[in-house]
């Protein structure tokens, strides 16, 4: 992505890397539009709403950097279903983790055996579900450590940085064209080459989104929710319980953010003038910027929740343990239909029974 203001598109070369993007949404969109404009050959999979939107106002993406591209309607590939015979050298499952079986049978179904498919969505557990789903593909978990919002039809937004991660190596026919692709919209691609390593990404990213339904419970934008200590507080005393059932399970964790996920804990739980000089770098985020999980509420959509506290308290089960206050936000989560109204830091401290 040029920076600022829009830029011309390339063309795809006949020669051209294909790639499926199944489930366009904010982070699928966000990250087809980025390699249509690297000039890969992308197809778009998605529902009649975004397709819909996508075919009369094109692609716009924006980041916090001040880039803008826009990708016109005729250099997008878009398809409500995956398009029959089109065999992609690699597949972004961009989809939410309830989706993720749906998805994956119609990859199973679409393309042919040995296709590479890169999970890109939230969890631990999404490569592995979808490669049960579809055992003739080959899955891989991947990791994005960055927000986007749709800020209108066929907008999206990126409001936060880091690199993305991908299991694969960088000999990999599939995977060759990524890195330079991504490189060129201003973002990283990493490629993770040992599937522990990957595994320790994933739960370090976990751990991360442990603030997600923090966040979308207080109903306030991540920067602002961020600044108050009493959320702050809700979100460290979850990665707490986490990491000390992460640890009894033996499983290690790659930090996302510049210091230990023990350091972090103690950093959030500052109060908030300190927290606002330590954690400067943390704070790097729009204004606008919100949860996944914040966006899934306001529709009234089925959240990840499960995957998220709900992975916690799976892993907690198998070492015999409980993980109360994982469980207790996962309940507040799904009763939110009932009450539909945030709650303030003193409220979610006194929800999750914390002082
Ligand atoms: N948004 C963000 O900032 C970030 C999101 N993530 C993760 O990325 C993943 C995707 O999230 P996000 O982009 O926000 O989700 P979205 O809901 O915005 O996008 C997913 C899209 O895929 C559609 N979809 C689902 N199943 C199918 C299908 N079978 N065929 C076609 N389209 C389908 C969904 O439609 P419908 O709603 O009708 O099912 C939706 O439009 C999640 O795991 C999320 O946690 C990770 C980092 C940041
Ligand atoms: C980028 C981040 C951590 C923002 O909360 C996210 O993963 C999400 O919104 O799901």
């Amino acid at each position: 992505m040029s920076s600022p203001g829009p830029i011309s598109t390339p063309a795809s070369a006949p020669s051209s890397p294909r790639v499926l993007v199944m489930g366009a949404g904010t982070i699928g969109c966000y990250l087809g539009g980025l390699l249509v404009a690297a000039g890969l050959d992308v197809a778009f999979v998605g529902r009649p709403r975004v397709i819909q939107a996508l075919r009369s106002h094109g692609l716009t993406l924006t980041d916090l950097n001040q880039r803008r591209l826009h990708v016109s309607t005729a250099m997008l590939n878009l398809n409500e279903t995956c398009p029959p015979g089109w065999a992609p050298d690699v597949t972004l499952l961009c989809v939410k983790s309830g989706a993720t079986p749906e998805a994956a049978r119609e990859l199973q179904r679409a393309l042919p055996a040995g296709s590479v498919v890169l999970s890109m969505q939230n969890g631990v557990g999404n490569a592995r579900d979808a490669q049960a789903t579809a055992p003739d593909m080959d899955v891989r978990a991947g990791m994005v450590p960055f927000n986007v919002a749709e800020l209108a039809p066929g907008q999206f937004h990126r409001g936060t940085g880091g690199a993305l991660m991908v299991h694969g190596r960088a000999t990999e026919s599939a995977l060759r064209a990524l890195p330079q692709a991504f490189t060129q919209g201003g973002v990283e691609l990493q490629l993770i080459e040992s599937p522990a390593s990957m595994h320790a990404v994933q739960w370090g990213k976990l751990l991360l989104n442990l603030n997600n339904p923090v966040n979308a419970l207080s109903g306030r934008a991540l920067r602002a929710q961020l600044l108050e200590r009493g959320y702050r507080q809700c979100f460290a005393a979850l990665q707490r319980e986490a990491l000390d059932i992460l640890d009894a399970a033996g499983l290690p964790v790659q930090s996302m953010a510049p210091v230990p996920p023990r350091r972090l804990i103690q950093v959030l739980n500052l109060p908030s003038p300190l927290f606002r000089l330590v954690a400067a770098r943390m704070l790097k985020i729009d204004a606008q910027a919100r949860s996944s999980m914040a966006d899934d509420l306001k529709l009234g959509r089925l959240t990840e929740i499960d995957a998220l506290c709900g992975e916690v308290q799976r892993l907690a089960a198998s070492t015999g343990r409980s993980a109360p206050l994982n469980s207790r936000m996962r309940e507040l989560v799904m009763d939110w239909p009932q009450r539909a109204r945030p709650y303030s830091p003193s409220e979610l401290k006194q929800a999750l029974g914390l002082r």
